[in-house]
């Protein structure tokens, strides 16, 4: 459990508490599904929205991710307030239903539940960020650093096991990005992958990124000049409506086996990462819940903004697919 005063926060259990209470209260709307276990056993929880969401309708998929780093409390509370919104405001909000209606939403907020539990278990935060998985003589793989495209590959990850950037002794050696991407590559129909967009939700310095992360350039074999502006123009465009600062991710620092750079280069999915509030490390990992409300409200615009691109992001700029 989360410390009293920070008790708006949910811990692994109440967030499938949550996704249960949203699938009974919009059984039309939403479908409860799991998408495989931790190194620890629990079930990775998630959701699909969408009108007759038991039917695999030939619409547009976008997928929202979050809590790979088990310290970000703020990034499953992003996840389920886009569940809340998408169900709440269908059959109100024009835009929204329009949206349900047309499209096809797997929301996953809690990626690593092993690692959330622990960090919140005891009397103070502990500021764990990794899965809980033994390595050589540490525990822990950053789920973020795992993924399979480029892993390892150039610096943007560590290969010592008591690392806080600990890519693991293999790509997809965690269970729980072995987990995701499984599931991913189960929305390949017909060798068409469905989901056309996502975002994996992260604190904090509010930043919109996009691939590629593991090298510096803009362009290359697996990021076309017309797909590298298909990103910087929606990520720019997302940017203004929350205020985050938009960048290519390798801006920040180089990463490798990062998630957005395997859903793009290996799915073809336009995939982003938000670092949310806060800006700067006060109050850093653990801002106060009274915050939610504000900073999951915060990016209603950006998440609406990217279900409307997916239908064809290349629109973005002027192109059809
Ligand atoms: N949330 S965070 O760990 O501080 N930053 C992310 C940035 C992700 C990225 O650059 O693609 C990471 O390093 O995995
Ligand atoms: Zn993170």
């Amino acid at each position: 459990d989360f410390p009293p005063e920070d008790s708006g926060y949910h811990d692994y259990g109440e967030i499938v508490a949550e996704l249960d209470r949203i699938a009974s209260e919009h059984p039309d709307l939403s479908d409860r599904f799991t998408v495989g276990q931790t190194y620890e056993g629990r079930d990775i929880p998630g959701i699909k929205i969408s009108d007759n969401a038991e039917a695999d309708e030939n619409e547009p998929e976008v997928l929202f991710t979050a809590n790979q780093h088990a310290r970000e409390h703020l990034t499953p509370e992003m996840a389920l307030y886009i569940a809340d919104m998408l169900t709440e405001s269908y059959g109100s909000d024009s835009r929204v239903t329009e949206l349900v209606d047309s499209r096809e939403v797997w929301i996953l907020p809690m990626v690593n539940p092993d690692g959330v539990e622990y960090d919140i278990d005891g009397s103070r935060y502990r500021s764990w960020r990794k899965n809980r998985q033994p390595n050589e003589g540490a525990v822990g793989t950053d789920l973020n650093r795992n993924w399979a495209y480029q892993w390892g590959c150039c610096g943007g990850s560590s290969g010592n096991p008591s690392s806080n950037t600990y890519r693991g002794p293999s790509p997809e050696s965690a269970p729980e990005v072995s987990a995701v991407a499984d599931f991913v590559r189960g929305r390949v129909v017909d060798g068409e992958q469905q989901i056309e967009a996502h975002i994996d939700f992260h604190t904090y310095s509010e930043l919109v990124l996009w691939p590629m992360g593991y090298t510096y350039d803009d362009t290359g074999s697996d990021m076309s000049r017309d797909a590298h502006e298909t990103f910087v123009t929606i990520g720019e465009e997302m940017a203004a409506t929350n205020d985050y600062t938009p960048q290519q991710s390798s801006d920040l620092y180089i990463t490798d086996g990062s998630v957005n750079d395997w859903m793009w280069a290996e799915q073809g999915i336009f995939s982003f990462t938000f670092e949310m509030y806060p800006e700067s490390s006060s109050p850093g990992f653990y801002p106060p819940d009274e915050v939610i409300d504000r900073e999951t409200e915060r990016n209603r615009e950006a998440v609406l903004s990217l279900l409307d691109y997916s239908d064809c992001p290349y629109s973005a700029i002027g192109e059809e697919e």
